[in-house]
């Protein structure tokens, strides 16, 4: 006897008023209590699958489910005419070929008109520019989850329905069609046949859409929350993730959007449920985005005594002082000022020979804080990575004089940066000591830290399962990369990519791929494949504009949020991202222009890490604005000019993927150096 959740229910649930969503939840509750219905309108339907029935929620709200014996399953929700149209219009059936429940839609006839067949063995036909299926047999759609009634439909599908595709098919199949047709294979994306009696609701494809209710905690969670979806069903990929056993450090990357914060989230419930007795650190960057991580943490764990308790969410900065104040006293750090400073003095002082404060501040920075360089022997050793500037035996001498002065003044005045604190926590780990915490969880792990990494590295040792890390080194912005491996975290073998899109439109992401290649190999060799990836929903094309002046930028911006508003997007699911402070004003004066209201959100590039919006629009991408040139005219070093560089796009990419629906890319004439990467392809 079980109660299932289907995808389908919580979208069309979504669509209803709260009213109308509480009345269907107390039916759904009605039906978990008692899977019979006794006391419920319950009716069969006069439809080609006779394991459909309504359950009368309202004189006008009828749930739309499948019962099989005791088993039930929540499929739609809906006003009358509408629920039953559904329900005319659905066939659950198992995948011939892969064995998954499928909800299929019955093929109009229209559909099916003129179907181009090809038959195996003839030969080849034609490709016709205007039909990306037309040439696959069925075999090729059968082994990725095509309905058999829909291999005709789909071979006479014209390019302009492929945004179509994930409303129409079982999502496997879509995915599998939306790459192919893309330049993917569809050889990448064949299921693995179920076994002859395995029941079809276990399949990998089916748990993606149909999920069992355990209890009523459960049915609740999933119900008062229809829009997180998230919460309830995983792709195939990400549960996997979640749930797999490991030997060692594991990462997750995927390009934004894929899911790799939802798997990171799953995986922490996922282990504080495995062992009643562990505790999980969950850990990111800023505090903004611990404190996103700990809301959905709350709706993944509610009404599931103690997982939450067990389960700290803490930037790993806080976490580290924390454990660092609990053994060493409270530190105090020093500011990027006060190290500014202390350099200065030191070469007032003659320290440093001829080599520039600048220089050596960057130095100091990158190098000796950043690895923990405490001697002149070890500053002659360490990897220059990022740094072309070879210094020789002279200079490097000059060099350590004024880091050993501003170590000896720390020190003096008691002070601390952020590299020191984990560097003692590290020791303390090597000498013996214990963290409190059995499983960490990091989310936006591509901007880890040197002195980060190898705290980590030591804290999870040799142990199983002790460490799992999601991030995009696509969307480094903060730091030069490192080798990972060199500093004793080796996830080698245990990187898996997501591919599948789940916040942004096939137009937004197709055109902010455009900013980085299809591959990036990080220091350690690993290679984070990002072609493949698709959507699983389509919006408006993005739109890039130019404008003569900041005055024609702002009039444009607000015509925009205008168009918004009529759109009904409200404002709070909108964002105004900047490069820098600096350009804030601009976005302010948008606002102002459009007399929108309060609650659009003006951000950095760097802040809009992490968050979304429904729409985006990115201002002040401008030619002297981005990349920045006070930052690049600030580096010294050739090779950390490339890099940093690099991370400027990465900036762009990181704010154009923020949108899921609507994104407008903005900058006064000649535009950033980007824009052309994100234009090439004719988008805008
Ligand atoms: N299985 C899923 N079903 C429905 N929605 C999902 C699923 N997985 C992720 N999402 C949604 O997709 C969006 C992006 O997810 P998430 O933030 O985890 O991606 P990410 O890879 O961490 O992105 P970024 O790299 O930009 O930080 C979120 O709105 C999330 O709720």
């Amino acid at each position: 006897m079980t109660l299932q959740l289907s995808s389908t229910y919580t979208d069309s649930l979504g669509k209803l008023t709260h009213n109308e969503q509480k009345q269907a939840n107390l039916t759904a509750m009605a039906l978990f209590l008692d899977p019979k219905g006794a006391g419920l309108s319950l009716e069969r339907l006069n439809t080609a699958d006779k394991h459909i029935w309504s359950a009368r929620v309202s004189q006008d709200i009828r749930i739309i489910l499948r019962r099989d014996g005791d088993d039930s399953l929540l499929a739609y929700v809906g006003h009358h005419d509408d629920a039953y149209r559904w329900a005319e219009r659905r066939k659950f059936i198992p995948h011939e070929r892969t064995g998954a429940m499928q909800i299929v839609e019955v093929v109009e006839r229209e559909e099916v008109a003129d179907p181009l067949v090809y038959t195996e063995g003839a030969s080849q036909p034609q490709k016709k520019e205007a039909q990306p299926f037309w040439a696959l047999s069925d075999d090729q759609m059968l082994d990725v989850g095509v309905p058999r009634d829909w291999l005709d439909p789909v071979r006479a599908m014209g390019e302009s329905e492929l945004d179509t595709l994930f409303e129409r098919l079982p999502a496997e199949a879509a995915e599998a069609l939306y790459d192919f047709a893309t330049g993917g294979r569809l050889e990448d994306h064949i299921a693995k046949p179920a076994q002859p009696g395995d029941d079809p609701f276990t399949h990998p494809d089916a748990q993606r859409r149909f999920r069992v209710l355990d209890n009523i905690e459960e049915l609740q969670a999933a119900l008062d929350a229809p829009f997180e979806k998230w919460a309830v069903f995983l792709h195939p990929v990400q549960r996997e993730l979640v749930g797999r056993e490991v030997t060692g450090p594991t990462r997750v990357t995927g390009s934004a959007g894929t899911g790799k914060t939802i798997v990171a989230l799953h995986r922490a419930v996922h282990l504080a449920r495995d062992d009643e007795s562990a505790r999980i650190l969950l850990t990111t960057f800023s505090e903004e985005l611990a404190r996103s991580l700990a809301g959905k943490l709350g709706l993944l764990t509610q009404g599931q005594g103690g997982l939450s308790e067990r389960t700290t969410v803490r930037t790993l900065d806080q976490a580290a002082e924390e454990l660092y104040t609990a053994q060493f006293g409270s530190p105090t750090r020093a500011t990027p000022s006060q190290i500014r400073a202390m350099i200065a003095e030191a070469t007032a002082a003659g320290l440093g020979g001829e080599l520039t404060p600048q220089f050596l501040l960057e130095e100091w920075t990158e190098l000796v804080d950043a690895w923990g360089v405490t001697d002149a022997e070890s500053y002659a050793t360490i990897p220059r990575i990022g740094r072309r500037t070879r210094l020789g035996p002279r200079q490097r001498e000059a060099a350590w004089a004024v880091f050993d002065d501003v170590r000896q003044r720390l020190a003096q005045r008691g002070l601390v940066t952020w590299a020191m604190i984990y560097g003692r926590l590290t020791e303390w780990l090597r000498d013996g000591g214990a963290l409190p915490f059995d499983h960490v969880v990091v989310d936006e792990a591509q901007d880890l830290t040197i002195a980060q990494v190898r705290f980590l590295a030591e804290a999870a040792g040799g142990r199983a399962d002790a460490l799992f890390l999601a991030g995009d080194i696509g969307q480094r912005i903060f730091r030069l990369p490192f080798s990972w491996a060199k500093l004793g975290l080796d996830i080698r073998g245990r990187s898996h990519t997501l591919k599948v899109n789940y916040r942004t439109s096939h137009q937004i992401r197709a055109m902010a791929d455009r900013l980085l290649p299809p591959s990036i190999t990080d220091m350690d060799g690993v290679e984070e494949g990002r072609r493949g990836t698709v959507s699983v929903f389509d919006g408006p094309a993005p739109d890039i504009r130019l404008l003569g002046n900041e005055k024609a930028e702002i009039s444009c911006v607000a015509a925009w949020l205008k168009e918004c508003a009529s759109e009904w997007i409200a404002s709070g699911e909108i964002g105004l991202l900047v490069r820098s402070e600096g350009q804030f004003g601009r976005a302010r004066d948008a606002i102002e222009a459009a007399s929108a209201g309060d609650g659009i959100r003006i951000a950095t590039m760097h802040d809009a890490k992490g968050l979304e919006f429904r729409a985006v629009a990115v201002m002040a991408c401008d030619e002297d604005v981005l990349p920045d040139p006070v930052r690049l005219a600030a580096i010294g070093d050739i090779a950390e000019l490339e890099t940093a560089f690099e991370t400027e796009r990465h900036l762009l990419y990181v704010a154009c993927t923020r949108a899921r629906d609507r994104l407008l890319v903005t900058g006064i004439e000649p535009g950033s150096e980007f824009l052309d990467d994100l234009r090439a392809g004719g988008t805008a």
